[in-house]
């Protein structure tokens, strides 16, 4: 439809309804609407220059101007263009500036929850100091602080000492005591800092703890974990604040008193009739005037059902109708509470307020105001997408009780208000209605009536001329610049003073549409700066103290690096030496063990005749039980030996394990002093049990020993007679000894019978006495016999060996465990070195990656702050008034 209503060159409508005449004349372009040109023909060089700042600029484009240099032909309205130009270019720069502070505090976070996945973040938190806390003021939220808050607080004081919580007890339980207390406290927070967190702040809420406290007590990978979260809804909610700004469209409600003249103003913005406008209250629904290049370029009318949510591609939302029928959907609304209205622009992009360039504005025309409607449009009007609240009021009656209640309401939640004074024409005492109604709006908006000049505007908006309507459009065809309202203004002289009326209104237009700028760049890119500023001071804030944490951990491990490489060195060393000197210290211990064993029990056995055994001898009948009794006594001296060599071996062992257990100590570690050796175990074996493997009989000539008997004939001369007759008669009886048998043939030389009288007496004499002197001896002769007899036995079985090797043997098993253990800590505590030394290496590299990182973080961080807060939203720029 649109382009019939175009010129030539596609941007001026052409308008062609007869009633324009008047207006023409006013401008020097014929078949142009006088309010088209302004400016005075001639390009100015400030206005090239804007003209080509425009052009480069991407959400403006070059059209902002149109290519005709007439459009500055009138003074006044070529500044309020050139004004709302910049303004224009002043809020895209905005945009941009926000835009890539968003992308780039995006990769400021993707690049921060890397880092947190591998080197988990330190979260600030402070020890409770209850003097700090009290002498430091809290802040509030900085969600709703300001930028002199925020200003103010970085430029606070450097902040008092205090520890870093949330590690410490990691740290203590990974170092040593010595080291803890050694080490400077890593970090320095102040209770400033540590609550100033606004967006990634931690919702810890549980029990009575105090949040630092909490923080304290969490493991670090929880604390990580939680700042995880935190961090991804923070890029969630920047991805939306980029969507958010970068949404062109904006929404202006146009609210007012019932009949005001809503209607007839929303159509004159629109230079088209579209909404219909009666003397009657008829508009009973919210209309959403769109651009119908929203709708694929077709105009119709979609009302919403009740209760539904809008969308454009779900016709089960709405009914489509033509734009024809509107009127009758307004009027007739049991069905629908609001519908959409795609209308095609007849006006240039410089002039559109639907479609200028950088912003798409849909006007919402809401119901009239009244008792019943009132409210529902105070919270219309508070909802997020609604930018701008246009409120119209009739010059002729004033604010009504309604109008009032709804400014206040709108005015608490929307500062300022644009007021349109409308039907204008009507008033024949201007100055007196006026002064009566900026008096009015002083009480009920003070901040709007303090920018009067570009908030409170009257007009007349039936003057204002409208492109005719389509074939078949709404009924009410050419708009009142036709005259049908102009006609009725007391003071109208004619087409002058209607042009001025246009005039009047084109000043509205751009005050709204600088306005609108304003106002949007509030509501969509206030949010965007202050939650950058939020997010940008908190990263700031986690990256300096990372940095620092990162950095000391850095130095820390460092340090323990240098102090691990020698004790690495030393720990071998000590390995190989310890385990030589240990194995030595064995070996000579069962050496000595072995000798000295086997000396005591070859003493033993061999002096065991010699030994005086306190055994009674009973007499000739109880020799074999006595003779038992000496082997007892012998068995049980050679036994006391083993055991007194025992116990030397176990002395022995005792101070080998002890020797052990200092090596363990001095090397490996306190787990060494639990190494408790019992000496009383070892050597537990039955005290018969040499008796049982020992098996010598009594026998008969045990008792006649001719060592001992001869040993006794030296020492005791006065018995020699008899010990030789002994020697001669009793081993002859026994049929044994030679000497005896030469006694004998002596005795032939000197006669038979007389020597056979003399000797055989002697004989039995001498052999009585020498049977009487044995058998006195026996005492004294059994013990060497039985202990030689012993000897021998021994000598066979290997005794003396086999104990000196048991001994030894059992010594150098007892002493082996410890020294395996010994060895195995030795290993262990290599090992132990070898991985921490790994370990402290990998949290070198892991520190110093994280110290280099966070130190850019806090240089780029610092940056864009910088930038964002260079985005000054609450001064536009200057020469726009
Ligand atoms: N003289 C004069 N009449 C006007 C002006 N603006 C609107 N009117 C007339 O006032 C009547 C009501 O206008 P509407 O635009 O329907 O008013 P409204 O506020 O939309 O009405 P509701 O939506 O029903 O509350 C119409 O007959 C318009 O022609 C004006 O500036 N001057």
């Amino acid at each position: 439809m649109s382009q019939e209503y175009f010129n030539d060159k596609g941007k001026a409508p052409a308008i062609r309804d007869s009633d324009d005449a008047d207006l023409e004349s006013a401008g020097p372009a014929g078949g142009r609407p006088n309010y088209m040109t302004v400016g005075n023909g001639t390009t100015s060089e400030h206005a090239a220059r804007l003209q080509s700042m425009l052009d480069i600029d991407s959400g403006y484009g070059g059209s902002i101007m149109g290519d005709e240099p007439g459009v500055w032909d009138m003074q006044g309205h070529g500044h309020q263009r050139q004004s709302g130009a910049i303004h224009q270019l002043w809020y895209n720069s905005q945009r941009a500036t926000l835009g890539r502070s968003i992308n780039k505090v995006l990769d400021l976070l993707h690049g921060l929850r890397e880092m947190n996945a591998v080197w988990p973040a330190h979260y600030p938190s402070v020890q409770r100091a209850e003097k700090m806390e009290s002498d430091v003021p809290r802040p509030g939220i900085l969600h709703s602080s300001t930028m002199e808050d925020i200003t103010a607080r970085s430029s606070q004081a450097p902040p008092p000492m205090l520890r870093r919580a949330m590690t410490s007890l990691e740290d203590a339980s990974a170092e040593s005591s010595q080291a803890a207390e050694t080490r400077p406290e890593p970090r320095l927070v102040s209770p400033q800092i540590a609550q100033e967190f606004s967006v990634l702040k931690l919702d810890l809420k549980l029990g009575a703890l105090h949040q630092a406290e909490l923080v304290h007590s969490l493991e670090k990978g929880s604390i990580a974990s939680l700042l995880d979260g935190k961090i991804s809804s923070s890029i969630k909610h920047l991805v939306s604040l980029r969507e958010r700004i970068e949404d062109k469209s904006s929404k202006v409600l146009i609210t007012g008193d019932l009949n005001a003249g809503k209607s007839t103003f929303c159509n004159a913005l629109l230079r088209r009739k579209v909404l219909p406008e009666d003397q009657q209250p008829c508009t009973a629904i919210f209309c959403e005037v769109l651009d119908a290049r929203e709708n694929a370029g077709i105009e119709e009318v979609h009302a919403v059902h009740k209760e539904m949510i809008y969308n454009r591609n779900d016709e089960s939302t709405y009914d489509a109708y033509s734009l024809q029928e509107l009127e009758r959907i307004v009027i007739d609304n049991e069905k629908y509470v609001q519908c959409k209205v795609y209308v095609k622009d007849v006006r240039t992009i410089d002039e559109s307020l639907l479609n200028n360039g950088v912003v798409d504005i849909a006007l919402i025309d809401a119901p009239g105001l009244n008792s019943d409607t009132t409210k529902t449009t105070a919270i219309f009007a508070r909802q997020e997408e609604i930018d701008v609240v246009v409120f119209v009021v009739s010059a002729a009656n004033h604010f009504t009780q309604s109008a009032k209640e709804f400014i206040w309401a709108a005015a608490a939640e929307k500062a300022y208000i644009f007021i349109v004074v409308n039907g204008y024409d009507f008033i024949r005492d201007k100055e007196r209605c006026q002064k009566m109604i900026l008096d009015q709006v002083a009480g009920l908006s003070p901040r709007t009536h303090k920018e009067a000049s570009e908030l409170v505007h009257f007009v007349s908006s039936n003057v204002i001329p409208m492109a005719p309507s389509p074939p078949g459009g709404p009924s009410g065809g050419g708009g009142s610049g036709s005259g049908s309202g102009g006609g009725d203004d007391p003071g109208d002289d004619g087409k002058g003073k209607d042009s001025d009326k246009v005039r009047d209104f084109e000043k509205l237009e751009q005050s709204l549409r600088r306005f609108v700028l304003e106002k949007r760049a509030r509501s969509k890119l206030a949010p965007a700066r202050t939650y950058l500023l939020n997010i940008l001071n908190d990263v700031n804030t986690l990256a300096t103290v990372n940095h620092e944490v990162a950095q000391s951990e850095y130095d820390r491990v460092t340090q323990e690096l240098k102090e691990l490489e020698p004790q690495i060195l030393a720990s071998k060393k000590a390995r190989s030496e310890v385990d030589e000197q240990v194995v030595h210290n064995i070996e000579e211990t069962c050496k000595d063990i072995y000798d000295h064993t086997r000396g005591q029990l070859n003493a033993a056995i061999t002096y065991a005749g010699n030994t005086k055994y306190d055994i009674p001898y009973p007499g000739l009948f109880g020799a074999f039980g006595y003779a038992d009794d000496l082997k007892d006594a012998i068995l049980s001296h050679i036994a006391d030996a083993v055991n007194d060599c025992e116990d030397y071996a176990r002395a022995s062992t005792v101070k080998g394990v002890n020797a052990i257990k200092q090596l363990g100590l001095l090397h490996v570690g306190d787990e060494f002093q639990n190494l408790h050796f019992r000496p009383d175990v070892m050597f537990r074996r039955k005290k018969d049990a040499l008796a049982r493997q020992v098996d010598v009989p009594t026998e008969f000539a045990d008792f006649v020993d001719f060592s001992t008997l001869m040993h006794s004939q030296e020492k005791f001369a006065g018995t020699g007679m008899a010990l030789t007759i002994a020697g001669a008669v009793v081993p002859r009886m026994l049929g044994m000894n030679s000497w005896v048998d030469h006694a004998i043939t002596a005795t032939r030389i000197i006669g038979n019978e007389n020597l056979r009288k003399l000797i055989l007496p002697g004989i039995v004499v001498a052999a009585i006495a020498a049977s009487a002197y044995v058998l006195q001896q026996i005492p004294n002769s059994l013990p060497h016999r039985l202990a030689r007899k012993i000897e021998a036995q021994l000598a066979e079985i290997d005794y003396v060996h086999t104990n000196a090797s048991r001994i030894s043997g059992s010594v150098r098993t007892v002493l082996r465990m410890p020294a395996d253990n010994l060895r195995v800590g030795l290993d262990h505590s290599v090992k132990d070195l070898n991985k921490k030394r790994d370990e402290t290496v990998k949290v070198k590299g892991e520190s110093e990656r994280a110290s280099k990182f966070f130190r850019k973080l806090v240089g780029e961080s610092q940056v864009q702050k910088n930038m964002v807060e260079g985005v000054d939203l609450d001064t536009p720029p200057q020469n726009l008034h």
